[in-house]
């Protein structure tokens, strides 16, 4: 028997890039992300490099007419969405893509790479003043500090100045710039879209990293992909930054070098929340039989699962409606589900600040009684501050943090844990420890 077929028809992106057998940058990093988008990504290489983590040892640059074949391979026969550019090498290729873009209709994000992170070249010298006529095809141009230099003679420095730079950038003749502040010595990263109509910026924390390798081509590339599902410029680039958030924090410890930014972060985080459900719900399930009663609070006990790189509230499951005390034990009064507790899940997302393998979470009663059983923990205990997570003691992650009771709040000890087996131990150590 046959079976019918089922063809999904994602929408196409098209990178024109430089390959890095590193896997971090350039059409790696490009592919990564737009599938990461549901975008069904097609490449076409410009240059092949020898390059990893820690340095670029070759550049291949392929013979034009192969750039340009792939170019039209593409282009002749798939629905392209949006066109995305990286490393685009010499002259003769700045100038071969800005031809091609004069005849596609479609968003074009043009990243104009000159430098990799670790200090080498990618651009020859000489082709920066070529990037002006592919600047003027540009939907969106997205530079660093040391581009929009030596694009616009403009150091920028500070918000302000990369204003400055993207209407530079715009009076070239793209419709947008984003000015990209991942560089500049600020404390917050700071990256600045400027169109005809305005300038806004997009704050947020910077991630205490080096392993940043391939953050511009995964920007770029997300932008793409979502222009190429039709959303609208702002909106594309506000959310291509959120998913960079993700991808900076928890990048990819691979190589000897800085590792890179993970392209997948958030596609792998979405396939992590059904066995995180399912690890709260084998928690609950301890603990009801276990009959751990005398650590619930008066307002009730939660239990909360983070996925492993959960940013929000909405990324942690938890027991809905708590778990309370019944004639004969405990029992959680709903199912579990996702965003289902607010202030033990905020505690845990605090605490993941600190240490991101933490991933479980309980509150627990707390009074002179359950603090004679903390001993039986095997990690130390903090007092929390400001109703955030404590620091390490010695180097070593609390096991819990307590909370002294407040006016018109009960006092409660939160044990957290990097996986349910020793949630369910350190809690269960302490219950038996109670007189
Ligand atoms: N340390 C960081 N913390 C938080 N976000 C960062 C950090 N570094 C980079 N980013 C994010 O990644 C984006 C692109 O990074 P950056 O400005 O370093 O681009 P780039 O220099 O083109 O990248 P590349 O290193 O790939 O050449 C930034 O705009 C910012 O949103
Ligand atoms: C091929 C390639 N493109 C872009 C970058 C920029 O990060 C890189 N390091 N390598």
């Amino acid at each position: 028997m046959s079976r019918r077929v089922a063809p999904h028809a994602p929408p196409v992106a098209l990178s024109i890039a430089g390959s890095d057998s590193g896997g971090g940058a350039g059409i790696q990093a490009d592919i990564k992300t737009m599938e990461a988008h549901d975008v069904f990504a097609t490449s076409a290489i410009t240059a092949v490099t020898a390059q990893n983590t820690q340095g670029v040892a070759g550049s291949h640059v392929l013979p034009i007419g192969e750039i340009d074949a792939q170019i039209e391979a593409v282009t002749s026969d798939f629905d392209v969405g949006a066109i995305k550019t990286g490393m685009l090498a010499t002259s003769e290729v700045v100038g071969l893509v800005a031809e091609k873009l004069a005849d596609y209709d479609g968003p074009t994000v043009i990243d104009p790479v000159m430098v990799a992170a670790t200090g080498d070249r990618l651009l020859e010298p000489e082709a920066e003043a070529a990037y002006e006529a592919l600047i003027g095809q540009a939907t969106l141009v997205t530079p660093n500090a040391d581009e929009a230099r030596v694009l616009t003679g403009i150091n920028p420095e500070d918000a302000a100045d990369a204003r400055d730079v993207g209407e530079q950038l715009v009076e070239t003749g793209a419709e947008a710039a984003l000015v990209k502040g991942g560089h500049l010595p600020t404390e917050d990263v700071k990256d600045v879209l400027v169109t005809g109509e305005g300038a806004t910026t997009f704050e947020h924390a910077r991630v205490d990293t080096e392993a940043t390798h391939g953050s511009g081509c995964t920007l770029a590339s997300a932008i793409a992909a979502r222009l190429a599902r039709g959303e609208a410029l702002e909106g594309a680039v506000e959310g291509a930054l959120d998913f960079m958030e993700r991808a900076v924090r928890y990048s990819l410890d691979v190589g000897q070098g800085p590792g890179a930014v993970h392209h997948l972060a958030e596609l792998r985080d979405r396939a992590e929340r059904e066995p995180t459900a399912e690890d709260v719900e084998e928690i609950v399930d301890r603990f009801v039989e276990e009959g751990v009663s005398a650590l619930v609070p008066e307002v009730g006990m939660n239990v909360v699962g983070a996925t492993p790189s959960a940013e929000s509230v909405s990324e942690t499951a938890a027991v809905e409606g708590r778990i309370t005390r019944t004639m004969t034990g405990i029992s959680p009064n709903g199912g579990v589900r996702f965003g289902a507790s607010s202030h033990v899940a905020r505690f845990l997302l605090s605490a993941r600040e600190l240490d991101s393998d933490l991933r479980y979470a309980v509150s627990c009663r707390f009074d002179d009684e359950v603090e004679g059983a903390l001993g039986a923990l095997d990690a130390p205990v903090v007092e929390a501050g400001d109703g955030g997570f404590g620091d390490e003691v010695d180097g070593e992650t609390p096991a819990a943090v307590i909370e002294r009771a407040e006016t018109g709040r009960e006092a409660t000890l939160r044990i957290v844990a990097p996986d349910p087996e020793t949630l369910i131990g350190r809690t269960l150590a302490v219950h038996d420890a109670l007189d």
